[in-house]
């Protein structure tokens, strides 16, 4: 009966919004069945208790959204930003490691076939490289990075010795196409980027317990067989990275891989072993692109109290950025990452644009963002190793950015250089006198990645209280 005293008050509370009645209030109709004729006593004792009941319900849902709130007050939303290959998946997986480990373990048979695929399109863009260059008229000429680049000069051996490889690598290199489809679920991305794209919850496709679910899924099968060929093809494959041509071409910049192919190439004997399941180190190694928004939780402890640390780890082409504005206006922090080894390096889906430029350019918007003024900044610049090895090298940082002008081309000098122009965006840009708190990372430096880790997760949890009042 709609006129009853329970369901009136009851219905129309905010409280309600989204809860449901509780089981122990009894429907109207028992209280005053219809057709029955009620004493005064009668009424009074049904009104009393639909108090009772109504106050009941009240502290229920008072308490109820108390815990909401308590529990909101607790959740530290981080956002990682950066450019694509900036290292925010890698990130992510330190934090895993460093708070929760476990998971991080039972997920290693899952990367097993990413991994695989790192080595197949390692061995495909050397083989496709090397044919390029054998396809070039002697003495003649390409232009690459606006210089003039002569053809590599390889002795008539080593040619034949690398067409034979090559021919036996052609069916190992021909997975790749298929391994990508399979492991990205038929996802592509236009602009012709070839590689795996993951959305949440990718791993589940390929967990063991899924495989006696689904004996013969496809994606088994096809990183079943990657496994096989992989063991197959490792003498070639060794052969191949150590041969001289392929050395030589390295070394002139002819041969373009991802900057994880080396240790993955490296360490092929291991990787190729038909009981082989990734350690952390070819965790934090393997390439995956990340698509869309993908979140990872898990408590973190401090000085006796739990907060629900919980990561965003976004996709960082320019294509997948829109999909971060959503969650802005809730973000506790933001960690940008930002690769300064990259400053020779242009992006994939925009060659005319360098890298750094487009960091600079990300983390203008970042600081300039009203929907993200209360949230804490850290910017990560990262790939510091990289960056060591390619000053090593010689590779020089003018000649890439032409306002480096004549400062020496040391470590030293290159990063405080970087340092400095992306501290001054901040200083330009944020109108909310936050501080910004910069840190040069290394990711795949398990030590120093750690320490960093805790330092940033404590002053993030710790502005967060100061902000909340949160004791
Ligand atoms: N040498 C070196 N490699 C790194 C470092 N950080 C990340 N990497 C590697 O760089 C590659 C790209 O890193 P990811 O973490 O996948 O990059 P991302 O920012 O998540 O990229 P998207 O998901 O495409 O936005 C991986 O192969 C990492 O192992 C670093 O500090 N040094
Ligand atoms: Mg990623």
């Amino acid at each position: 009966m709609s006129s009853s005293p329970v369901a009136g008050p009851l219905v129309s509370s905010p409280h309600l919004h989204g809860l449901t009645r509780s089981a122990s209030a009894p429907p109207a109709s028992e209280l005053e069945p219809s057709g029955i004729l009620l004493s005064q006593n009668d009424k009074r004792f049904y009104n009393e208790e639909a108090q009772r009941i109504n106050d009941r319900i009240e502290e229920e849902l008072r308490k109820e959204s108390q815990r909401l709130k308590e529990a909101q007050r607790k959740e530290i939303k981080v956002m990682l930003l950066g450019q694509a290959e900036s290292g925010k998946s890698t990130l992510q997986k330190q934090f895993q490691l460093y708070y929760a480990s476990k998971t991080l373990d039972s997920e290693k048979p899952s990367w097993r076939p990413v991994v695989h695929f790192n080595v197949i399109k390692a061995v495909k863009t050397i083989l496709e490289d090397l044919e390029y260059e054998f396809s070039r008229p002697p003495g003649g000429s390409s232009i690459s990075e606006g210089e003039e680049v002569e053809p590599y000069h390889a002795s008539e051996k080593e040619k034949e010795e690398i067409f034979e490889l090559r021919s036996r690598l052609l069916t190992f290199a021909s997975l790749q196409d298929n391994l990508a489809s399979e492991l990205s679920g038929g996802v592509s991305i236009s602009g012709g980027r070839t590689g795996v794209f993951v959305r949440s919850g990718w791993q589940g496709l390929l967990s063991s317990r899924n495989r006696s679910v689904e004996p013969r899924s496809s994606k088994q099968q096809i990183a079943n067989m990657a496994a096989k060929a992989l063991h197959g093809a490792q003498n070639d494959i060794t052969s191949l990275w150590n041969h001289s041509v392929v050395k030589g071409m390295l070394s002139q910049r002819k041969i373009r891989l991802e900057e994880s192919a080396p240790f993955f190439l490296e360490n092929i004997s291991r990787i190729s072993e038909p009981d082989y399941v990734p350690n952390t180190d070819d965790v934090l190694n393997v390439r995956l692109q990340t698509l869309g928004v993908i979140e990872h939780s898990f408590p973190i402890n401090l000085g006796g109290s739990v907060y629900e640390w919980r990561l965003y780890d976004v996709g960082g082409a320019r294509g997948q950025r829109h999909a971060w504005v959503p969650y802005f206006d809730d973000a506790t922090a933001i960690i940008f990452l930002a690769p300064i080894s990259a400053f020779d390096q242009y992006l994939e889906e925009d060659a005319r644009t360098n890298r750094i430029d487009d960091s600079l350019r990300l983390f203008t918007v970042i600081c300039s963002s009203k929907l993200l003024k209360k949230a804490h900044l850290v910017l990560m610049l990262n790939k510091t190793d990289l960056l060591r090895t390619k000053l090593r090298q010689g590779v020089t940082v003018q000649k890439y950015i032409t306002s480096y002008g004549s400062r020496p081309n040391k470590y030293e000098d290159v990063s405080s250089y970087f340092r400095a122009h992306f501290v001054q965006v901040h200083k330009r840009k944020d109108t909310s006198g936050r501080s910004l708190y910069v840190h040069f990372t290394s990711m795949l430096d398990i030590k120093a990645t750690q320490s960093i880790i805790v330092n940033v997760g404590e002053a993030i949890i710790r502005q967060h209280i100061a902000l909340t009042g949160l004791a």
